[in-house]
C-alpha cells in the first residue's frame, strides 16, 4: 500500500508539472505575450538568474534587456509578469490616478511585514502613508535642515581629525552608510546611535545592514524563507550571527520609543509639532489596530531599511565620478568655494544650495545613475491594462524600471558616463519625448502613490553632505584601479 502511494506520487507529480506547463505556455491570460518559454513556464528562470548568475544576485534587471532587444517593449519575463520598456508607459502603472496593488510576495523582502513598501493593497497603504507623510513634507526637512548640517559637521570633522592628518584612506560605503544612517534616525526617531563615530565608520550596524541586503533576492524569490528567518528565537540570532545584534538592540530600541510616544501623548495629547514619526502616527485618525506597538516599531524600524542603502549608494556614485572627472570635480569645487568662501560656514538649504546649479546637477545625476531601487516594483491592476496592441488582465503582475529608463539611449545618451551637464538649465526631454521636462523620465524616487516618501529628506541629505566634503576637503583615489575594481563589483551586483 505504501509502496502504490509512493509510485502515484511519482508519477502525479511529473504529470501536475506537465500540466502546468502547458496550461502556462497556452491558456494563461499572459500566454499571448512574447518572451521565453522557460520563463513563462516556471519562476526559477528568474530566481536563476537572480540568485545564482556570475554569483552576484541581481542579475535579472541587466537579462530583461537582453529579451527586450530579442523580443520586443513588452515581454514574458514570469509565469505571472510582463516587464515594458517604454518611458511613456511609466506613468501609466506607476500612478496617482489608480490604485495599483503591490504583489503579496513582495511583503516579506526586506523582513518588515507591515512596513509602507511592504503594503501590498492600495487602501490600506494609502492610509498608512497618509499618516507619515507630513513628517517628510519639503518645508519640515529645511526647518529641520541644521540636524542634518550638524552631521554633516560631525563626519567632516572626523575626516579631519582621524583620516587627514594622518593620511589615511577611507572607505566611501562605510562612510556614508554611516552618515546616512545617523541622520535619517535622528530626523525620522529623534535617536543618535553615534554610527559616525566608530572606528573606520565601520559599526557592526553597516555591517549588518549589509548582510540583510544580501538577503533581498533570496527572500524574494522565497518568501518563505524571510518569514523562517522572522519566527528565529532574538536569543538565537545573537548566536548564530552576532553582527545582526545591532539591529536586533536597534529594534529593542524602537520598541521602547514607542512605549515612550505612547506615554507623551497621554500626557500631551495635542502638540502643534510631533517629535517622531511615531507621535505623528499615533496622533493621525488610524484605527486601533494599526497601533499596535509591534507595527508602529516596524514603521519606524523600516525608514532606516528604506532610506540607508539607495542614499548611501548615491552618495558613493557621486563622490566616485566627481573625483574620477578632473574637469567636474574642478567646476564643483570653483562653486562651492564661491558660493561658501568660509569652508567652515555653510550656506543654508532654502536659500543656497538651490541656486548652486553645477552641484544640484551633480546631485541629480548620482541619482539618475545610482537608479534607487534597480530591480522591478511590479504592480497589480483590478482593471485590465492596455498596451499596443496586448490586454493585460485583471491580476497580471507589470513591471517597469529605473534601470531600464535611466539608460534609454534617445533621453540619455552616453548613459553610463557621469554628465552633469545633461541636466542644467532643466531641458526638455529630446525627440520623441520633447513635450515633457527631462526630469519628468527621472524615476530614481519611483511615482505615483508609492513614490518615495523620503524623497526630500534623500535630497537634503546628500546635497548637504556633498556640499560640505568637496567644500571642506580636496580629494584624491588611495589606489584608483582598486577603487575601480570594487566600485563595478558593486555596480553589477544590485537590489
Ligand atoms: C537616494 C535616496 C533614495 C532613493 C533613490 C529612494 C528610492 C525609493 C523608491 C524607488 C521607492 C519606491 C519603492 C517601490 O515602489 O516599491 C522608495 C520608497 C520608500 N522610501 Fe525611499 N529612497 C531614498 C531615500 C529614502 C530615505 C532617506 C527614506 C527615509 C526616511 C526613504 C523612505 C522610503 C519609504 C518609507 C518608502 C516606501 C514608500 C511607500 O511605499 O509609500 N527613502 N524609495
Amino acid at each position: 500500500m505504501i509502496l502504490s502511494l509512493y509510485a502515484l506520487a511519482v508519477l502525479a507529480i511529473p504529470l501536475y508539472l506537465v500540466c502546468l506547463s502547458i496550461y502556462r505556455l497556452y491558456f494563461h491570460p499572459l500566454a499571448g505575450i512574447p518572451g521565453p518559454k522557460l520563463a513563462a513556464i516556471t519562476g526559477w528562470y528568474e530566481a536563476y538568474f537572480d540568485i545564482f548568475h556570475k554569483g552576484l544576485g541581481g542579475q535579472y534587471t541587466f537579462y530583461i534587456r537582453e529579451l527586450h532587444a530579442k523580443y520586443g517593449p513588452i515581454v514574458r519575463i514570469s509565469p505571472q509578469e510582463v516587464h515594458i520598456d517604454d518611458p511613456n508607459f511609466y506613468s501609466t502603472i506607476y500612478t496617482n490616478k489608480q490604485g495599483l496593488d503591490k504583489p503579496d510576495y513582495l511583503k516579506w523582502r526586506f523582513g518588515a511585514p507591515s512596513a509602507l513598501f511592504s503594503t501590498p493593497e492600495h487602501h490600506l497603504h494609502r492610509m498608512r502613508r497618509a499618516a507619515q507623510e507630513p513628517f517628510f513634507a519639503k518645508q519640515r526637512i529645511i526647518d529641520l535642515s541644521p540636524v542634518i548640517q550638524a552631521k554633516a559637521n560631525k563626519m567632516c570633522n572626523r575626516l579631519a581629525e582621524d583620516f587627514m592628518d594622518k593620511a589615511k584612506p577611507v572607505i566611501l560605503d562605510n562612510l556614508f552608510a554611516s552618515y546616512v544612517a545617523d541622520v535619517t534616525i535622528q530626523y525620522s526617531v529623534d535617536r543618535d546611535f553615534n554610527w559616525l563615530g566608530h572606528p573606520e565608520f565601520e559599526s557592526p550596524f553597516v555591517q549588518a545592514i549589509r548582510s540583510l541586503k544580501d538577503m533581498a533576492h533570496p527572500s524574494t524569490q522565497f518568501p518563505w524563507l524571510a518569514r523562517a528567518a522572522a519566527a528565529v528565537p532574538p536569543s538565537m540570532v545573537r548566536r548564530l550571527q552576532p553582527t545582526m545584534s545591532s539591529i536586533l538592540d536597534f529594534q529593542e530600541d524602537m520598541r521602547r520609543l514607542v512605549i515612550d510616544a505612547i506615554r507623551d501623548l497621554e500626557k500631551v495629547p495635542t502638540s502643534k509639532t510631533d517629535k517622531t514619526v511615531v507621535h505623528g502616527i499615533l496622533r493621525s485618525n488610524m484605527p486601533k489596530e494599526e497601533l499596535h506597538i509591534e507595527l508602529l516599531k516596524d514603521h519606524a524600524v523600516s525608514l532606516l531599511g528604506a532610506g540607508v542603502a539607495s542614499a548611501q549608494w548615491t552618495l558613493t556614485i557621486a563622490c566616485f565620478h566627481i573625483i574620477n572627472d578632473a574637469e567636474v570635480y574642478k567646476r564643483l569645487k570653483d562653486e562651492l568655494v564661491h558660493a561658501m568662501p568660509d569652508p567652515n560656514i555653510s550656506i543654508s538649504l532654502d536659500q543656497g544650495f538651490e541656486k548652486l546649479p553645477y552641484l544640484m546637477a551633480c546631485v541629480d545625476e548620482a541619482i539618475r545613475l545610482a537608479c534607487g531601487q534597480m530591480t522591478r516594483s511590479p504592480r497589480i491592476s483590478k482593471k485590465p491594462i492596455i498596451y499596443n496592441n496586448y490586454i493585460l488582465p485583471p491580476g497580471s503582475h507589470i513591471s517597469l524600471d529605473t534601470w531600464h529608463m535611466h539608460h534609454n539611449p534617445i533621453l540619455y545618451p552616453q548613459s553610463f558616463s557621469f554628465d552633469p551637464n545633461r541636466w542644467l538649465g532643466d531641458p526638455q526631454a529630446p525627440a520623441p519625448y520633447q513635450n515633457r521636462p527631462l526630469k519628468h523620465y527621472m524615476t530614481s524616487f519611483g511615482k505615483g502613490t508609492r513614490r518615495c516618501i523620503g524623497e526630500n529628506l534623500a535630497r537634503a541629505e546628500i546635497v548637504i553632505g556633498l556640499a560640505s566634503l568637496f567644500r571642506r576637503f580636496d580629494w584624491e583615489f588611495f589606489s584608483r584601479s582598486h577603487f575601480i575594481f570594487s566600485y563595478m563589483t558593486s555596480v553589477e551586483s544590485t537590489i
